[in-house]
């Protein structure tokens, strides 16, 4: 028991040696004119942790920017630091970032997340797959399952019933209380209304994990749906943090219950995966009959070469696992952000409900869904979208590694080092954006120079760019559309606590942005 002890702490004390000895942060020293290879300058922090705990320290606050802001001063828009135990150069100028997008599929970089990321997606997941011809079609074909018009009467039709259930009715029986908390507020003609708290980012959540798995899987939201979604929220948890080897993985550390998630959340779809399988066979052998239904993602995989998929049962399983992730996490955070943004910016949500009202008036009737005209006849809400990306995008820059020598600007980025492209350090630059700290998003009404200069240039990427660009960016902006539309025209709503953004491990608000809505009346119809 003691010699087991001694072996278990036997790295830890090694560690604190190691640390105890080499405290002093090192700075980089520029390499000569004449030397060859010239790394950007930038500070390496304390041996193996490096400034890990100084990015972590910064990016949970509201003001992340300092850590960049002050390297970006002493070293300029190009820095070397070490994070997440490797040396990496960091990114703030959109011409390195467009190069990294770009360079891929031309042997320049290479896609390389930090290790606890690989460990839980799954090497074959597509953001991990290297570039080439499967990837390809696995990313065309992502693109074409999230064929954003035919999905819009689902995408109403989840919005309406999640937000049916917000409906004030229900407070008035008693029933939903528990998870909910009905109470009455006064407004200021002493008028007493009831209102329902709500912790918006979960119910977002709920809302676009369902939207994702009835697309991938065809599975209807139930008691199925959400035993999945809980062990994802275990598992996405634990993306930031320090992949420890298996027999360290202990289930009271994150990283521990994500690994054990990630075997549940496997499990489930291998399960789907096989029933599937089976059903096609049957299908087939019973040609016949033509019990033909809507195609899935799933089916699709398994018929990748028109006759039989080209993936294996674990590459197909990496595939789904991930892509859920994907189109989960990234549009329920930008929801949330987008309507607590709102709240704080009553004119903009004035223009923003004045615009939906219209909508929903000329549909001539309440429960109408919304159809592809009516998205495109959104454009201050596309606007308020895109300023919620660019002031808290959940994807704030991307991992890549450098696969040769890579000269820029006078340095000599070395092969093997490892890059970090920050979308948000050039999203918050004060030279493309003006007050870049204030939410605005009547700056992207204004003129086609701006459009120019922040869109074209490639200085706005939210959705990164390249042989990588998200396939989902359209369907994300037609859900958040879908929900502020029926939030605005059917609730009004205040903040129920104080809650602040944070930064890390992802872009979110601390409490999950609690909020009471209360149902407005009367609804605007003709
Ligand atoms: C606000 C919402 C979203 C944001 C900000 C976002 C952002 C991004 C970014 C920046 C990348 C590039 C990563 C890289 O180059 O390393 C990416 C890739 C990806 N996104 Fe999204 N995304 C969003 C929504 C979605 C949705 C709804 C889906 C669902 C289909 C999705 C699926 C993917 C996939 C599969 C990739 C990997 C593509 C590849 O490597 O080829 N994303 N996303």
């Amino acid at each position: 028991m003691g010699l087991g002890l001694l072996l278990f702490l036997l790295p830890f004390l090694f560690l604190f040696l190691f640390l105890f000895l080499f405290l002093q942060p090192k700075p980089i020293k520029p390499k000569t004119r004449s030397s060859r290879q010239k790394l950007p300058p930038g500070t390496v922090g304390l041996p193996f942790i490096g400034e890990t705990l100084k990015l972590i320290a910064a990016y949970k606050t509201e003001n992340p920017e300092p850590f960049i802001a002050e390297r970006v001063r002493r070293y300029g828009r190009l820095f070397t630091t070490h994070v997440f135990g490797e040396r990496t150069v960091f990114s703030a100028d959109p011409d390195f970032n467009r190069l990294v997008l770009r360079g891929e599929g031309r042997s320049v970089v290479e896609c390389s997340y930090p290790a606890s990321i690989c460990t839980l997606l799954g090497r074959h997941s597509l953001l991990l797959m290297p570039l080439g011809s499967l990837h390809k079609r696995l990313h065309s074909l992502t693109l074409t399952l999230t064929r954003h018009s035919l999905l819009l009467p689902h995408i109403d039709d989840l919005v309406t019933r999640t937000m049916a259930a917000w409906g004030d009715s229900d407070c008035s029986t008693g029933e939903g209380e528990g998870d909910w908390d009905c109470s009455t507020s006064t407004n200021d003609n002493g008028n007493t209304r009831r209102r329902r708290r709500i912790l918006l980012l979960d119910q977002a959540k709920q809302l676009t994990f369902d939207l994702t798995v009835k697309q991938l899987l065809s599975i209807d939201p139930g008691p199925w749906t959400e035993a999945l979604r809980r062990e994802y929220v275990l598992l996405i948890d634990a993306f930031f943090s320090v992949p420890l080897p298996s027999f360290l993985a202990f289930s009271f550390t994150a990283y521990g219950r994500a690994i054990k998630a990630r075997k549940k959340v496997a499990e489930a779809l291998r399960q789907v995966i096989r029933e599937k399988m089976e059903e096609r066979s049957i299908r087939i052998r019973d040609k016949e009959r033509g019990r033909e239904r809507e195609r899935d993602m799933v089916d699709t995989l398994l018929d990748l070469d028109g006759e039989s998929s080209v993936l294996s049962e674990e590459e197909m399983v990496d595939f789904l696992l991930a892509l859920l992730i994907a189109g989960y996490e990234t549009t329920s955070t930008s929801i949330t952000l987008a309507v607590k943004f709102l709240t704080d910016n009553p004119s903009a949500l004035a223009l923003l409900r004045d615009e939906h009202d219209k909508i929903r008036a000329n549909k001539g009737h309440d429960s109408k869904a919304l159809d592809w005209t009516d998205y495109k006849s959104m454009p201050f809400t596309q606007c308020v979208i895109s300023e919620t990306l660019r002031v808290a995008n959940i994807v704030s820059g991307v991992f890549r590694r450098a696969v040769t020598d890579i000269d820029y600007k006078g340095y000599t980025i070395p092969k093997g080092c490892k890059i970090f492209a920050s979308f948000r350090a050039v999203h918050m630059d004060e030279e493309y954006f003006k007050s870049a700290a204030v939410f605005d998003p009547w700056r992207w009404q204004s003129t086609d120079t701006f459009h120019q200069q922040v869109i074209s240039a490639g200085v706005f990427t939210p959705f990164g760019g390249g042989a990588r660009l998200c396939p989902g960016f359209e369907l994300a902006r037609v859900v958040i559309s879908v929900f502020l539309h029926h939030l605005v025209t059917r609730f009004s709503w205040e903040a129920a606590e104080e809650d602040r953004l944070v930064f890390f491990p992802t872009t979110r608000t601390s409490k999950g942005y609690p909020i009471f809505v209360r149902a407005r009346t009367p609804t605007p119809t003709n």
